[in-house]
């Protein structure tokens, strides 16, 4: 089968077909399947260890070691749960970083400026908070002018407060740019109030997905937003007191 991880978008933003990804013998995604259209927000939920790193590092470009189709835009951009800044570069070096051509300190400011970092351009990484830290990675992956956003659990270390904010931002910023996002995460409140279809992983495939028919902006008070948040945490073997993890 075909494996082909730059393929120009087409109809899809993400196709995928007869993924499968092993380690020592086991596959970890088995015989997988996803589209996701361009534009669209995307969540994946899974127990640890299901496989949605692996599926998304494929997508990022970073594993090859595969069989079957995985079709991705050419401008597609990752980031991480740790922001993965070089300490030895200032802030806008570290945005810039990998950038083909030579672009210019502006191109980095209009990209923090996006993510509320404007004054934080000259800074040192070791020098930002961590909220501060997550948006340099955000404005890193912007200036890519990605139509795929690739995020990988983005909010995970960060407190309550600055995770809301940050959540916040990424809604907006998905709005603004239009690109298509998937965002793994064990959060099934981030996941519903994000995308507009979530996934659930299990067993190297999507196993399950909930189309997410809330409008916007959305509110966790939404009375369809507990049921929503239910029907996910039974999904994800998670009785409705607890959290998936
Ligand atoms: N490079 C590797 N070599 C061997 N095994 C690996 C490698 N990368 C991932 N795995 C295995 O593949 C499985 C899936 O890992 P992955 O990180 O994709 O899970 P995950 O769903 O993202 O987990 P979590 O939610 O805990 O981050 C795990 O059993 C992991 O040990």
């Amino acid at each position: 089968m075909a494996t082909d991880v730059h393929r120009p978008v087409t109809g899809h933003a993400v196709h995928v077909e007869g993924l499968t990804r092993s380690f020592d013998g086991r596959a970890v995604i088995d015989d997988l399947r996803l589209d996701i259209a361009p534009g669209e927000f995307v969540a994946l939920l899974g127990r640890s260890g299901c496989g949605k790193s692996t599926l998304l590092r494929i997508l990022a470009g970073l594993d090859r070691d595969i069989k079957g189709t995985a079709l991705v835009p050419r401008r597609r951009a990752v980031a991480f749960q740790a922001p993965r800044l070089m300490p030895w570069k200032k802030v806008w070096r570290n945005v810039l970083l990998g950038l083909p051509g030579r672009p210019g300190r502006a191109v980095a400011e209009r990209a923090l400026d996006e993510v509320g970092l404007g004054h934080r351009i000259g800074a040192w990484p070791k020098t930002l908070s961590g909220g501060e830290a997550q948006r340099a990675s955000l404005a890193r992956a912007l200036v890519r002018e990605p139509d795929l956003l690739l995020l990988d659990e983005p909010f995970g270390a960060l407190d309550a407060l600055t995770r809301i904010k940050a959540q916040q931002l990424v809604g907006e910023l998905w709005q603004r740019r239009g690109c298509a996002v998937l965002l793994v995460t064990h959060d099934v409140e981030e996941a519903v109030l994000l995308a507009d279809r979530v996934l659930v992983m299990d067993g190297g495939r999507i196993a399950h997905e909930q189309r997410i028919d809330l409008g916007r902006p959305r509110e966790i008070t939404d009375p369809r937003f507990a049921g929503l948040r239910a029907g996910l945490l039974e999904r994800l073997g998670v009785g409705t007191s607890a959290e998936a993890a």
